[in-house]
């Protein structure tokens, strides 16, 4: 029988260099079907973690196991197998802004597959209509919304049906609504796939309307807290409360270490 846990972290450390630890001590688990979000500000090492379930780097320190599979980075076949079976959604999209909405999503499909035209007609129509973007099939890059170029990149990770989806900053740059219209949609595919999805964001609200789990850290690569979204949204934690309520000031300081402004002024004091 398949275990509940698609993915492990166990224990990992991890730096990119010897002189800066960007992980602490992090283990998480993800289960299969479920949506879980990693959460924290900027520079915490939500996306070096996924790098390390992608295999990109090894840990220092801990285990990455890939479906019961150990994550070794130096056994390039078993790479091979376990990124086939991940989608992964960047950043700010990174489409291919010469190309067409529907060359844009038939790209993985031509890439890694010995498909026939036909077909790859097929599931990207089949794929944009998932995203509600078929009519938009032949319009370039250059002539959508930030929205729907987000979209189209949710369809382009989808077109290889990935078990895994890794999605980074999905709603970075989003208007309120189509960060709405995003969240709902990386709900729909994951369950209308049967697929299990990450999100590394830090969108708290919009994640929580649409999460199973969600794993919280801190700079310094610390996990802070973990939980569904009710029991986060109850935690006493001044660390947690912080940064579910976007408040500027608390365990987390909003200003990096400095001596007094009036010192840096040279102001008398
Ligand atoms: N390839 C790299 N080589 C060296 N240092 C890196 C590399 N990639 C990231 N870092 C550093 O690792 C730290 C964590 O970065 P990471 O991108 O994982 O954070 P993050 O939580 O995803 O932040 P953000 O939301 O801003 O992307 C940062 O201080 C960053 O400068």
């Amino acid at each position: 029988m398949k275990s509940d846990t698609l993915i492990e972290i166990d224990h990992v450390t991890f730096g990119y260099d010897a002189a800066r630890t960007i992980l602490r001590g992090v283990s998480m688990t993800f289960r299969r079907g479920q949506v879980t979000a990693i959460l924290g500000g900027s520079g915490c090492g939500k996306t070096t973690l996924l790098r390390l379930i992608g295999g990109v780097y090894p840990p220092n320190q801990g285990r990455v196991v890939f479906d019961g599979e150990l994550v070794d980075t130096r056994d390039k076949e078993l790479l091979y197998r376990v990124r086939r079976r991940l989608g992964m959604l960047f950043q700010f999209g990174a489409l291919f802004t010469d190309l067409t909405v529907f060359e844009n999503v038939a790209f993985p499909l031509r890439e890694h597959t010995e498909l026939p035209e036909s077909m790859i007609r097929d599931i990207v129509l089949m794929k944009l209509n998932a995203v509600g973007l078929r009519g938009a099939a032949s319009l370039r890059i250059s002539q959508v919304s930030g929205g729907m170029a987000r979209r189209i990149a949710l369809a382009r990770a989808i077109s290889l049906d990935p078990e895994l989806i890794m999605y980074d900053e999905p709603f970075a740059g989003l208007d309120p609504i189509s960060m709405g219209v995003t969240a709902n949609l990386i709900r729909k595919l994951n369950d209308a796939t049967g697929s299990t999805s990450l999100v590394v964001s830090h969108d708290v609200q919009e994640c929580f309307q649409i999460v199973d789990y969600a794993y919280l850290m801190a700079p310094g690569g610390r996990l802070v807290a973990q939980g569904t979204p009710a029991e986060l949204s109850r935690s006493d934690d001044p660390e947690v409360r912080q940064f579910i309520r976007g408040e500027p000031d608390g365990p987390v300081k909003f200003h990096y270490p400095a001596p007094p402004l009036a010192q840096d002024l040279g102001i008398p004091t």
